[in-house]
């Protein structure tokens, strides 16, 4: 089954071909397509209505340009929607108020408060260079006061005491007191939170919040939610003046829909994403490179441009023209291959672009080790002689293979296993290539040089 996006309407396009322009009657389709896609990355129901018909709109009659086919000019418009709702460009938080700036941190239990509150600490002295002081209101869970003193401490700023006996307003204006004797800068107050929403907490959070008139009031919200999302984020909405969203554990499985359910309800732009249980785990959130996330194709625009640039077109098709002809795929080739991954900025650079779950199978360990081994068999490679490599059979069962491989390991500074090593991953490839000169590889080059006009559609929508 397709999974992409992109796969999905290029499944559909090929049934209407020679279709210059997204009309009435094709647009149907495909955007079913999207509205599934758009479902299964967890956005809700009625912001999924919302965003269709505004596509839809965009879409209508607009010019088909270039190689591009309908479908892929409707990702680029799905993508660009995204994006826009989402957030364009990034907004760091705002300190623009007489010192302490006081930021009230708001959200479900377990939704990551606390662990954010240090991660914005850790944030605002090491890149903003603040003087900044945490306080928990969470009265309910002595735990969390504890849990707030520790993490603190690891991001570097100061925690002000409190206690389970105090009530919160109390316990607001003990810090703030204390912050503008002591010239911080900001004032991080952490809140309690709660399973559910529940009248209680609501009306204590709001008690808080006209209490210390806070400069930033950001919803912590787990991305992992999915479809929930959208009803806490609506309770929050109607408590609380929101101007920030901050979007936890986007380093989970989710596809991150969570992300445009939450901006349309709040209606507040989404600062920051955590990436992972660590205090330095926060990312500047960026809507164009969720907007990919959420489609299921990564920065895929920018891998395309990628391999585009470093794979020679003619000299992919030599290569096909010499496995059709039997003479076979050589050292030569094995040499340029790695040449050609170089050029694309190696595999973490493109591992980096493709969607966050599959890059996240991969861990970096296994891209440095790749990395480290790609650059081993280089050396190797170039360590042979020009008749070695045009007739990789001398090294593997011609007489002198022995001291060939000898002379080779040292000339690259390895040992003979390396040279070993490469040699049969080499035949696996051969094999591979084999298999793949059906034509295969040259289809599958050619759709991706096609791809390319998909960043041009930037005037489109
Ligand atoms: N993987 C991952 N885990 C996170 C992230 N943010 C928070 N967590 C984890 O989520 C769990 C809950 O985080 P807390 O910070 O304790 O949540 P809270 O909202 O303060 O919860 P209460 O204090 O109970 O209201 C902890 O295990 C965190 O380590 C993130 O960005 N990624």
């Amino acid at each position: 089954m397709a999974s992409t996006l992109t796969d999905r309407l290029s499944l559909l396009v090929k049934t209407m071909r020679g279709q210059a322009r997204i009309t009435e009657s094709n647009v149907q389709d495909m955007l079913r397509e999207v509205r599934m896609a758009l479902l299964e990355a967890d956005v809700a129901l009625p912001v999924v209505r919302d965003f269709i018909a505004r596509v839809k709109e965009k879409a209508l009659g607009a010019e088909v340009v270039g190689s591009l086919s309908p479908g892929q000019a409707l990702v680029g418009i799905v993508h660009k929607e995204l994006a826009a709702t989402m957030g364009e460009g990034v907004s760091d938080i705002n300190l623009a108020a007489q010192p302490p700036a006081v930021i009230l941190m708001a959200g479900l239990q377990g939704a990551g408060k606390t662990t954010t509150t240090a991660k914005l600490t850790k944030h605002l002295i090491e890149k903003r260079k603040k003087k900044v002081l945490t306080v928990s209101a969470d009265v309910y869970r002595p735990a969390a006061i504890e849990q707030l003193k520790t993490v603190t401490a690891q991001a570097g700023g100061e925690w002000f005491a409190s206690s389970p006996d105090q009530k919160p307003r109390e316990i607001a204006l003990a810090a703030l007191d204390y912050a503008k004797k002591h010239y911080f800068d900001v004032l991080l107050v952490d809140t309690a939170g709660r399973l559910a929403i529940d009248e209680a907490l609501m009306a204590e959070i709001k008690e808080l919040h006209a209490t210390l008139n806070p400069v930033e009031t950001l919803f912590v919200v787990d991305a992992m939610q999915g479809q929930d999302a959208i009803n806490t984020a609506r309770a929050f909405k109607e408590a609380l003046p929101l101007t920030g969203v901050i979007l936890t554990k986007l380093d989970g499985d989710s596809r991150g829909g969570a992300a445009l359910s939450v901006r349309q309800v709040t209606g507040a732009p989404i600062k920051f994403a955590g990436v992972s249980e660590k205090i330095d785990g926060l990312e500047v959130f960026d809507g164009e490179r969720h907007a990919g996330r959420v489609l299921g194709m990564g920065d895929i625009v920018a891998l395309v441009e990628e391999v585009s640039k470093g794979v020679d077109l003619a000299a992919a098709e030599k290569l096909a023209g010499k496995l059709k002809s039997g003479s076979g795929f050589d050292l030569n080739d094995f040499l340029a291959q790695i040449s050609s991954m170089k050029k694309m900025g190696g595999l973490s650079s493109l591992m980096d672009k493709l969607p966050t779950q599959m890059a996240a199978k991969a861990g970096q360990a296994d891209m440095d080790r790749a990395e480290r081994d790609m650059k081993r068999m280089e050396g190797i490679l170039n360590a042979m002689t020009a008749k070695e490599r045009r007739q990789p059979a001398l090294l593997m069962d011609g007489k002198s293979k022995a001291s060939r491989k000898r002379r080779i390991a040292a000339g690259a500074g390895v040992q003979i296993q390396d040279v070993n090593r490469l040699l049969n991953q080499f035949d696996q490839m051969q094999g591979m290539m084999k298999k793949m000169s059906g034509g295969g590889l040259m289809k599958m080059m050619k759709k991706m040089g096609g791809m390319k006009g998909l960043k041009g559609m930037g005037g489109m929508g």
